[in-house]
């Protein structure tokens, strides 16, 4: 497995790759790898040729009073992974490659970020949009992978891939979960063993739903009143949004007509967790 460390060098080998006639899969990461991120190479590795891994917290994502600094990261394990899973190379930059003292090119998308997490975090769609057009850019991929756990972030990217006529085919992998429901992420480390409990009742919450909706309940105002109770009846819990909308637009809905998107996002002390299921 190569370890490319700058734009320039990642680059080179893409371009050899290409004229080789490879097919690239990129899987986007911040690091700590978990089975979710194992799952969105083993996507990649199906449908291309080889899979590139990219580590970088992106700081242009996190902002002013996030967790930047304390994300939690471990590039020896998480290159052990890779080469376990047959990663052909893994591109893991600094930031100052990534955005040079003049930087000030940005991406920005016009009204998916109006919408869940982007109005509780401002900055992040931009950080996001712009950091994925460079590694598109740098690693030249034919596909890339992003878990459907980072819905809104899954739409942002199809849409600026398309609205940018990148040729890279995008496609979403499903959320991956622990035995007990919990969506797997890199931030459920930074729970106590309280917290933990505490935050089940995201998927639980999405189950009960989900339940509801299958027995005809169609009433949007009714079902944020039962997840609200589910999740405020847990130690440590504030809720950021439940949200209905609808799974394109992510506009909000008031009943449950065609395919809706059940969206939450939960502080569980001071970790921010996120869930979701469409209907
Ligand atoms: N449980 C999961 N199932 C499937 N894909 C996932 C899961 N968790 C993360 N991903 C995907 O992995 C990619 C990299 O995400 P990232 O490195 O931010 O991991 P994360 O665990 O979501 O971290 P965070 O805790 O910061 O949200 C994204 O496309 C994300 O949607
Ligand atoms: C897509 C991504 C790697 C961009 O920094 C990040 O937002 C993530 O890990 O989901
Ligand atoms: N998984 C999305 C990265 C972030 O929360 O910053």
């Amino acid at each position: 497995m190569e370890i490319y460390t700058t734009p320039t060098g990642m680059q080179a080998q893409s371009l050899n790759w290409k004229r080789q006639g490879k097919r690239i899969g990129l899987v986007p990461t911040m690091g700590f790898l978990h089975e979710g991120h194992l799952s969105l190479m083993d996507i990649a590795a199906a449908h291309a040729d080889l899979v590139v891994v990219s580590i970088f917290v992106n700081p242009t994502q996190f902002g002013p009073s996030e967790d930047l600094e304390a994300y939690p990261r471990n590039l020896e394990r998480d290159l052990a992974l890779c080469r376990e899973r047959g990663v052909a190379a893994v591109f893991t930059p600094e930031p100052s490659d990534v955005y040079g003292p003049e930087y000030q090119s940005y991406v920005s998308l016009e009204k998916l970020p109006n919408h869940l997490c982007g109005l509780s975090r401002p900055v992040h769609f931009r950080g996001v949009a712009t950091v994925v057009s460079k590694l598109f850019n740098i690693v030249l991929p034919d596909l890339a992978v992003f878990g459907e756990k980072d819905f809104q972030q899954l739409a942002v990217i199809r849409r600026l891939t398309a609205d940018l006529n990148f040729p890279v085919r995008i496609m979403g992998g499903p959320i991956v979960r622990e035995a007990d429901g919990l969506a797997m992420s890199s931030r459920n480390a930074y729970l106590s063993p309280e917290e933990r409990v505490s935050a089940l009742c995201l998927s639980m919450a999405l189950k009960h739903v989900a339940s509801e909706v299958e027995k005809g309940e169609r009433d949007v105002a009714l079902l944020k009143a039962s997840t609200e109770k589910i999740i405020l009846s847990r130690p440590h819990t504030e809720i950021d949004y439940i949200a209905f909308c609808d799974p394109q637009t992510l506009e909000a809905v008031d009943s449950i007509g065609g395919p809706v998107l059940m969206a939450l996002a939960v502080k569980v002390g001071s970790t921010r967790l996120i869930d979701n299921q469409v209907f």
